[in-house]
């Protein structure tokens, strides 16, 4: 079974649960990256991300390589914007058809809005089997050890459904 981890991360949470995902699962990964991104770290990034993510806007991306038709699992990371999926992963939704996929979503927010966001994803991606969802409050500022721990649990499930 091949696996394809996509993810975007505005400020590297959502990257380190993608990276630690990857060393279990032996998964290729892609990072979206919009060619205009809203600046990290300064609070003005709440206005203009939220504001994007609200109305579904589609940033254009960096290029990126994902056949998607060589993948049997799709895990897709993004971090909760206004209780949403981030704009880069609209972007990416709409450029690809998946169908048929066992789905695997991941969220990293700073304390709710994972139900709605997963939600989303899940009417987006109607067609395909979610499999499973995790979500994790700001992992770059948790626990290491748990961390680890529920993302190996998680990554078993994946390896053996
Ligand atoms: C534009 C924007 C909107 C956000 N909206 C929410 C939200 O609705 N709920 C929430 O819990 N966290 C929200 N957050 C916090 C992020 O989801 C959280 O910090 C996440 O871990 C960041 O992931 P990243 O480092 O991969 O970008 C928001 C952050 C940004 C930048």
């Amino acid at each position: 079974m091949k696996t394809l981890i996509i993810y975007y991360s505005l400020e590297g949470n959502t990257e380190m649960i993608a990276n630690k995902m990857r060393e279990h699962l032996q998964a290729d990964i892609v990072r979206l990256m919009p060619k205009k991104d809203i600046p990290a770290g300064n609070i003005k990034k709440y206005i203009w991300g939220g504001k994007s993510a609200l109305f579904g806007e589609k940033p254009e991306l960096e290029p990126y390589e994902a056949k998607i038709e060589d993948y049997d699992i799709i895990v897709i990371g993004t971090p909760v914007w206004a209780s949403t999926y981030a704009p880069a992963i609209g972007t990416f939704l709409s450029e690809n058809k998946i169908q048929g996929k066992d789905i695997y979503l991941v969220a990293c927010h700073g304390g709710g809005g994972s139900d709605k966001c997963f939600n989303k994803l899940e009417e987006k991606l109607q067609g395909n089997q979610i499999k499973g969802k995790i979500e994790f409050v700001d992992p770059t500022k948790g626990s290491n050890m748990e961390i680890n721990e529920r993302i190996k649990e998680f990554c078993k499930n994946i390896l053996n459904p």
